[in-house]
């Protein structure tokens, strides 16, 4: 018990039932007047709980020591580093059914409270499965432990869980990774290519990195820039290819992490803008990566005359010139989003897929003076793809269809792909 409330607090049991499905796959259930967020439930499920955190007075948060009526999709753990505690697989213990309904609600949770869309828009949400659902990662980065072992961050707190693997990335990742002894406190980067080759790169440890918490080494690599990781195994270029393209790809360069997900993305993008603003002749592709978007887009749209990609990471947009070389319709602008559109010709269509922070109130107001017809936005956050979508919502575009892709088995993670069409 708290001091200051009859409540129950931090190390007490629980005992809840009726959970149901929140953010970030924790489930929301209610004691004594108060809002609980559960790690490790399902929905529907009774549970005994111990509460880890009870500093709010509004809600707590806990985590389940027994389940006592269990919901018919709870399984036995599929992925062995998060039953010995890594923090990879937080829904490793939900069936894929349960899974992506845990996602499609938070992804219409975050539409209608962060972005206030309409009902409509809300209910409409469809939901694009990637399978495999498991073994599907084809690039990884593992922490190493002192020992010089590669392994997952343990779950809340410091440490690498070294002697059970992680059930996202293909399987001869990790075999390639564990053949291997690495630097103490190093990053390890292990990537497949399109082409079957296996990259495996070291980043140094960071200065102080031994023995601190993950949370501390987090704050200050977001300080700094991150080290460009040594090539080990493999080339210091992935072989990647969509729709007849191929690019070489950094071997830490962005590529989506599952095996169909650039192809998946690209069919999808391409087949939005098509339908939202055919007859298109220019279009931006923002936080392009390599171009993946603008190449899928000139095939998918044979009126497009120009298309900008934009990208700040100089080797990125070197990766996509080489592909593109020839190709007179994409151009490649090498900078941050914000300062350039500006000086961008005019698009019908953007293309957006910003990192996890997404666009923020000045990149759209940036877009929206463009005048496209038509956005299609691509968020791998869901609450900051809603806060995104609501923004271009009030400043004159409707909302025409938005998949949830569910391209992260095991995890609450899910993309949210949007088409937005100009209402002037
Ligand atoms: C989610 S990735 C998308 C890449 C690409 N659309 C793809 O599917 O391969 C986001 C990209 O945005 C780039 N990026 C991050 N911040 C940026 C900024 N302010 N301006 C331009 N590019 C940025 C990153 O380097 C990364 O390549």
């Amino acid at each position: 018990m708290t001091a200051e409330s009859a409540g129950p607090g931090a190390g007490d049991l629980v005992e809840l039932s009726g959970l149901r499905a929140g953010n970030g796959g924790v489930m929301v259930g209610r004691h004594d007047g108060r809002v609980v967020f559960v790690r490790g439930a399902l929905p529907g499920e009774r549970v005994r709980v111990r509460v880890v955190d009870d500093r709010r007075s509004s809600y707590l948060t806990a985590t389940v020591v027994d389940v006592l009526d269990a919901s018919p999709h709870r399984v036995t753990d599929r992925c062995p580093a998060a039953a010995a505690g890594a923090g990879c697989c937080d829904l490793a213990h939900a069936d894929d059914t349960v899974a992506a309904d845990i996602r499609l609600t938070a992804v219409r949770d975050v539409l209608a409270r962060i972005g206030k869309l309409p009902d409509a828009v809300v209910a409409g949400v469809q939901m694009q499965v990637l399978a495999p659902t498991s073994h599907y990662r084809t690039r990884v980065r593992m922490p190493v432990d002192g020992a010089g072992v590669a392994g997952v961050h343990v779950r809340a707190g410091s440490g690498v869980v070294t002697d059970a693997p992680c059930a996202q990335p293909v399987p001869d990742l990790v075999e390639a990774v564990g053949r291997r002894s690495w630097t103490p406190g190093a990053e390890v980067v292990a990537v497949h290519g399109d082409d079957g080759g296996i990259h495996l790169a070291e980043r140094a440890p960071e200065a102080g990195r031994r023995g601190s918490s993950r949370a501390r080494s987090q704050r200050a690599r977001s300080r700094r820039p991150r080290l460009t990781p040594r090539t080990v195994a493999g080339g210091d270029h992935v072989t990647r290819r969509v729709g007849g393209r191929e690019w070489a790809v950094p071997v830490a360069g962005f590529w989506q992490a599952h095996v169909r997900g650039a192809d998946a993305y690209s069919a999808l993008v391409a087949q939005m803008a098509r339908d939202a603003a055919p007859d298109s002749r220019s279009a931006w592709d923002l936080y392009g990566g390599v171009g993946v978007f603008a190449g899928s887009l000139v095939d998918a749209l044979p009126s497009l005359e120009h298309v900008t990609v934009v990208e700040s990471d100089a080797d990125a947009v070197a990766a996509a010139r080489e592909t593109f070389a020839g190709d007179d319709r994409i151009a490649c602008y090498r900078g941050p989003v914000g300062p350039a559109l500006g000086s961008l010709p005019g698009p019908d269509v953007v293309v957006t897929d910003p990192p996890r922070s997404g666009l923020g109130a000045d990149v759209v107001a940036g877009i929206v003076s463009a005048r496209p017809r038509a956005v299609v936005h691509v968020g791998c956050d869901p609450a900051a793809a809603a806060r995104d979508l609501g923004l271009l919502v009030r400043q004159g575009y409707e909302v025409e269809r938005v998949v949830a892709v569910d391209a992260f088995g095991l995890t609450h993670h899910v993309e949210v792909v949007a088409a937005l069409v100009s209402v002037d």
